[in-house]
């Protein structure tokens, strides 16, 4: 059994690293800790890195990196996993160590084959985040995947990767939204039935109501295409805000999300296939929504000797 600290960061591939350094530091509001060659590493909170962004041909996610609870889980899930028979490997200490992490483990989604990984003890910055824009980012919050093989997709989340139910939508199951238990937040990944295995979007928590107003203002200011929002979903209750990246992939911004307690949470609840659900102040999301960015599959690791 996988009990998850949090969500902690995703390697998103970019095709302009500067221009994406530029626009997640001083649009998004993350605050810029290193360059590494063709890597550079981005935080919001005293966590060494909760995204990094590659140099690449071609946009997309790359790797998401899971929190464990606690250090002294690691052996456990690590058998797990491979009782599961996903094979994972765990980093050399230099690996690890090139990435400000404690013990780190990496295998494939067996059904998309992006890479996941799990991690204890990153390293924790000697200063607190601190916005490079004034918009206060709490945490990354969610990834999201359209896929079109929604039902192995949802048992390999559900029922190997132990995320828990906090909602779903449709007669036939077209949404559902996730959440790394125990981590309170009502998801941190969400899949929807599409034509195409690819990224939705990624989403940030932002810490006041305000942060989305203002952010509304510097998007018009900059020329950012606004791809839906302001408005309130209903199966989180969050006021979200959508908007695009460089590459054109749909970041979220959400504030207000609702969390779970450990013990006794609600059950999961079915949710109507309307727009309405997804925007109760009824938004229409636009053309370019969750469009860009692909599941990128990593080649085979070649383990260092
Ligand atoms: C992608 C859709 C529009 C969606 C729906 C609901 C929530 C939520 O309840 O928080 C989201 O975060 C979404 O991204
Ligand atoms: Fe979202």
């Amino acid at each position: 059994m996988i009990r998850y600290k949090k969500l902690g960061y995703a390697v998103l591939c970019v095709t302009d690293l500067d221009k994406s350094i530029d626009f997640y530091t001083n649009i998004v509001g993350m605050q810029f800790v290193e360059r590494v060659g063709e890597t550079a590493y981005l935080r919001t909170s005293h966590d060494h890195h909760n995204l990094i962004l590659e140099q690449a041909p071609e946009a997309g996610l790359k790797r998401v990196g899971f929190e464990l609870e606690k250090a002294s889980q690691f052996d456990a899930v690590f058998n797990y996993l491979q009782e599961k028979g996903l094979n994972p490997r765990e980093l050399s200490a230099k690996e690890a160590q090139e990435l400000a992490q404690g013990r780190t483990l990496r295998f494939k989604d067996p059904i998309l084959g992006i890479t996941y990984e799990m991690y204890v003890e990153m390293m924790q910055m000697g200063t607190a985040y601190k916005p490079t824009n004034g918009l206060e980012i709490e945490c990354l919050l969610h990834v999201v995947y359209e896929t079109n093989q929604f039902d192995e997709v949802y048992d390999f989340l559900v029922n190997t990767m132990n995320m828990a139910v906090s909602d779903i939508q449709g007669r036939e199951m077209a949404w559902a939204w996730l959440r790394v238990w125990p981590n309170p937040y009502h998801h941190s990944f969400a899949i929807t039935k599409g034509p195409e295995n690819k990224l939705n979007h990624i989403a940030y928590k932002v810490k006041s109501i305000d942060d989305i107003g203002k952010q509304v203002n510097v998007l018009k200011n900059h020329n950012v295409k606004i791809h839906l929002g302001p408005g309130r979903h209903h199966p989180s209750g969050s006021i979200f805000l959508y908007y695009a990246d460089p590459d054109g992939i749909t970041l979220e911004y959400s504030q207000g999300m609702e969390e779970f307690p450990e013990e006794n949470p609600r059950e999961p609840r079915r949710l109507e296939p309307s727009l309405l659900t997804l925007d109760e102040w009824g938004g229409q999301p636009g053309k370019d929504f969750g469009k860009y960015g692909k599941l990128i599959v990593e080649d085979e690791e070649v383990v260092p000797q």
